[in-house]
């Protein structure tokens, strides 16, 4: 790696924070020297995280490199990895350093449809640091960082300092440390050799007690993990015809270096048949991984979740496995929900640093299929206009996402309707209910799993408070889920109960949107359910009326990207525990999440907290629902 590139640095409480640099750094024209090295952490600054803009509109992944004086900060969320270099590892103090270490070693074969990935990228890496390096140094901002630290000091050179022998004092530690930096849309891992002055603190225990002093590379992953859980086992399913035939390369190239880097094992299956992934999902061995992570559209995780369901052991395998989604298909409402990205390479940094939350699931009947198995969904289920758009413009797939709204507004616009007899159990019938009940819930996320071994008292989280998660983690305990859980409430074989409401005929016989979901995001510009909470136990239902004038529903299909359509007195919004639809039409289907379902009256009750899956910062993206 030509990176001989050792900057002095301390921990603050943000990160890793970059006091000096050795003089000249790189011998060679072209290569970092003093203070260059400083242009490339600057863009830390400016790394967004890939987050979809408030109003779901584009990404904000400035990777303009402006430069940044002295003291930069490469922030804990940005870390991927930390190690010792050279003699630093025999100051190691305890053997979990050591062992942390050498988890870190990538063992395995691999085969066609099983791969396992080798976790050294040290060449390449090198290459691609350098030449991130070479784009700096020929940039315009040169100048402007070298008229910023004309008056470094340069520092003594760490190389000569890098082993005890050579007077490299107690408290300093050779560390290589590995972080995601921007590059054009995406980020990239980078490596840089950090003296870091330190001095060890005491560690705390499970029980909060303090025990034996941890290393300067255990305190770095302790910050840069907190909460989240470390060196995952992942299955990564791909369906290498996503993404209009994009979804393997997506993931290869954009999502697997940071998750390589980060300390994971991976293993790769190709699905090679349609609905493959339940095959995949129900008969793995669940003992070898803790992460099912789909680089798909949103069908693979729905397959997933209904392969684990099938299994005779799914309390085990939900109470395991949390699935997930690397954005690499044409529909990725689960990655925009759950990571706040339609990126692969940002959802792979926010897969090793969420927090594993459980989410509910909806369960689905229908007559043809509810003696063998229901199906679960996770997303959404439409009937009507959205239904007919979502499936029945498969053959403009090419077109991407947009080709679901060329579809809604192709069909609203000849004034079709779709009559229904629909009966549900509300949970928050009015929007002024829905409103409280979201107020209420939106900080309560009950299925938040913060781990344990990584929380630090001290720390604050910007989402829960330390009393809910202490509280959270009792109550959800690795065997939370019993077969209980999996019982339907109203299986379909019985009448509708009598707390159930009928919804007015003059709406169901003129009905050109049904659709209920569990997550804000259907699409990437569509923010269809803005008070979708993960586990506040109810789905959000939303009707509208095809009597509706065109001058009316034009705003409405336009506000979909805000979310701002469910304020408007023509559309119905509630928030629901259970219902059943019963279409009046000869021909048609339902979609539930995003797959084409028969023409026949459906069933739906929400499952609490059934799947884990992982959320940034334990929570949905922002919405802003509630300033709305
Ligand atoms: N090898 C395969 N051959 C045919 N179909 C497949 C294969 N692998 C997966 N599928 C099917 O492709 C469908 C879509 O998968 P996915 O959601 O990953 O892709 P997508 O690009 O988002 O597509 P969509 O446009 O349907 O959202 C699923 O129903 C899945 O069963």
């Amino acid at each position: 790696m030509a990176a001989q590139k050792k900057l002095r640095a301390i921990l603050t409480d943000e990160g890793v924070l970059i006091k000096s640099q050795s003089h000249h750094m790189f011998s060679k024209h072209g290569q970092l020297r003093s203070g260059d090295s400083l242009s490339l952490l600057s863009c830390l600054s400016c790394l967004d995280d890939g987050t979809l803009s408030s109003d779901g509109g584009s990404f904000d992944e400035d990777d303009s490199l402006e430069l940044l004086p002295l003291n930069t900060t490469i922030p804990f969320n940005r870390i991927l990895n930390a190690k010792y270099l050279n003699a630093d590892q025999t100051r190691a103090n305890n053997g979990k350093i050591l062992s942390d270490l050498s988890q870190i070693e990538n063992t395995g074969s691999s085969s066609e449809n099983d791969e396992v990935e080798n976790r050294s990228l040290s060449n390449d890496k090198g290459q691609q640091f350098q030449s991130s390096l070479n784009e700096l140094n020929s940039s315009s901002n040169k100048d402007k960082w070298n008229s910023k630290t004309s008056n470094i000091v340069p520092s003594t050179d760490v190389s000569r300092d890098a082993s005890p022998m050579f007077g490299m004092r107690d408290n300093q530690h050779l560390i290589e440390l590995t972080f995601a930096v921007p590059k054009g849309h995406d980020i990239v891992p980078q490596k840089l050799t950090l003296l870091i002055d330190h001095v060890s603190k005491k560690s705390k225990t499970n029980s909060g007690l303090n025990s034996s002093s941890s290393g300067v590379v255990e305190e770095i992953l302790e910050k840069s993990y907190e909460n989240s859980k470390r060196n995952r086992k992942v299955l990564v399913i791909i369906n290498p015809y996503g993404g209009k035939g994009k979804a393997k390369k997506l993931f290869l190239t954009k999502a697997r270096p940071i998750l390589l880097e980060s300390g994971c094992k991976i293993e790769i299956a190709y699905t090679k048949y349609a609905r493959h992934a339940i095959d995949i999902a129900k008969d793995l061995d669940i003992s070898k991984y803790d992460t099912i992570a789909c680089a798909s559209g949103d069908g693979i995780p729905y397959e997933v979740i209904n392969g684990l369901y099938r299994r005779p052991d799914r309390v085990e395998a939900f109470n395991k496995l949390a699935v997930t989604q690397l954005p690499c298909g044409s529909g990725n409402a689960m990655s925009i929900s759950c990571h706040w990205t339609n990126n692969p390479s940002y959802a792979a940094l926010c897969l090793v640093k969420s927090i594993e939350t459980r989410i509910d699931l909806m369960c689905c009947s229908q007559p043809s299929y509810m003696n063998e198995w229901p199906r679960l969904s996770f997303l959404s289920q439409t009937y009507g206009v959205i239904a007919e758009s979502d499936i029945n413009t498969e053959f403009i797939r090419w077109m991407g996402s947009i080709r679901f709204n060329l579809g809604v507004a192709f069909n609203i616009f000849q004034g079709k309707k779709y009559p229904c007899e629909v009966f549900v159990k509300y949970a928050a019938k009015s929007k002024k209910e829905l409103k409280v009940h979201f107020l209420e819930n939106k900080d309560k996320n009950k299925g938040y799993l913060a781990f344990e071994p990584n929380t630090d008292p001290d720390s604050s989280l910007d989402s829960l408070s330390k009393n809910d998660r202490n509280n959270r983690n009792d109550e959800l305990s690795p065997t939370f889920l019993t077969e209980d859980n999996f019982k339907l409430k109203y299986p379909m074989t019985e009448p509708v109960p009598d707390d159930w409401e009928k919804v007015d005929s003059e709406l169901t016989d003129n009905l050109t949107i049904f659709y209920t979901g569990k997550m804000p995001y259907i699409a990437e510009d569509t923010k269809f359910f803005p008070a979708a909470l993960p586990a506040d136990g109810t789905i959000d239902l939303i009707m509208t009326d095809g009597r509706t004038s065109v001058a009316k529903i034009t705003p409405i299909l336009l506000s979909l990207d805000k979310g701002s359509h469910v304020l408007e007195p023509e559309v119905v919004h509630s928030k629901i525990l259970a219902y059943k639809i019963i279409p009046k039409i000869k021909s048609g289907l339902f979609s539930v999440d995003g797959e084409r379902f028969p023409l026949e009256p459906l069933q739906v009750e929400i499952m609490p907290m059934l799947c884990k899956t992982l959320l940034k910062n334990g929570r949905y993206i922002d919405t802003e629902f509630e300033s709305m």
